[in-house]
């Protein structure tokens, strides 16, 4: 018999958690139809049950897969309005927003990085910084923002970029999240060219210029595009097209939110 001591029902998954190891200890010496007492030691009353091991077993499984971040990634060219959008997801659905090539900024910028000239180079040249660098920054800001607020729901904004990002994440990140889909902005070329030389005006980055997003593009096409090929064949990708005006645009990307709950 084990005995599992718990305040309420809802704090006993807490307390699974760290009676896991021996649950399943003795699982593998005694039957699956052994039983746990549940003891309920909540004032004023105390309430006693008996649920087979195998049961309470499942439960945990449940938990620990309820308890994995959820994320959705979001994919499209340079200028297809990632950003734009996920802020609005992120106030209609209370997703945490992640934004890789702002997350390659901050550290860029940060003084004493040993990775700000390498991350600087590539984001001139439009190219993909190495993974490692870019995996441990994502894992790192969601660690914090699950501590800091509680919120583990992510939109993960431009990654994965291509294959090195994709083998990356998959190594170290997909046993510790649960990948809900990849959103997918489609926009020509013409049309995203004009929005970001657009915002070049007033944006500050230094890739926002021709001679850079001739670059970003190729980069796009070149190792983008099939990663996100990879991800139809899973049938994960949610396409929108992205030409409209923004609001336009968020109406599609509402109705897969929706669709979620
Ligand atoms: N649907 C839209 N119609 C017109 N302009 C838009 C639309 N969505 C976004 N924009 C504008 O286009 C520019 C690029 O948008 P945004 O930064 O959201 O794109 P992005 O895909 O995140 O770009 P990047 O990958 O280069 O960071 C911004 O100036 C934004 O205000
Ligand atoms: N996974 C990523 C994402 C971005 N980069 C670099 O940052 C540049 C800007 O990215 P945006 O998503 O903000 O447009 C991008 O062109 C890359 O140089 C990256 O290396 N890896």
């Amino acid at each position: 018999m084990t005995f599992i001591v718990s305040r309420s029902a809802s704090s006993t998954l807490h307390v699974l958690k760290s009676r896991w190891l021996s649950v399943i200890g003795r699982q593998q010496h005694t039957q699956s139809s052994v039983e746990a007492k549940l003891i309920f030691t909540k004032p004023p009353g105390r309430l006693q049950l008996n649920v087979p091991t195998a049961i309470l077993i499942r439960a945990y499984a449940a938990f620990i897969s309820m308890s994995k971040p959820k994320v959705v990634f979001v994919l499209g060219p340079p200028g297809s309005g990632k950003g734009t959008q996920c802020e609005k997801i992120v106030k209609e659905f209370g997703y945490t927003h992640l934004s890789a090539g702002d997350l390659l900024r901050e550290e860029r910028n940060r003084e004493g990085s040993e990775y700000g000239a390498l991350i600087e180079d590539n984001i001139k040249n439009g190219r993909i910084v190495p993974v490692e660098i870019t995996c441990a920054l994502l894992e790192n800001a969601m660690n914090k923002t699950k501590e800091a607020t509680g919120n583990d729901r992510f939109l993960i904004d431009g990654f994965p970029r291509n294959e090195d990002n994709l083998q990356g994440w998959t190594n170290k990140m997909s046993d510790k999240v649960e990948q809900q889909f990849v959103l997918f902005f489609e926009c020509s070329e013409q049309q995203c060219t004009e929005r970001c030389l657009k915002r070049g005006e007033s944006s500050g980055r230094s890739d926002d210029n021709a001679e850079s997003l001739k670059k970003r593009f190729n980069t796009y096409i070149n190792d983008t595009v099939g990663i996100i090929k990879h991800y139809e064949e899973q049938q994960l990708v949610k396409k929108i097209d992205a030409s409209a005006d923004a609001d336009k645009v968020f109406e599609r990307v509402k109705a897969i939110f929706a669709e979620q709950k």
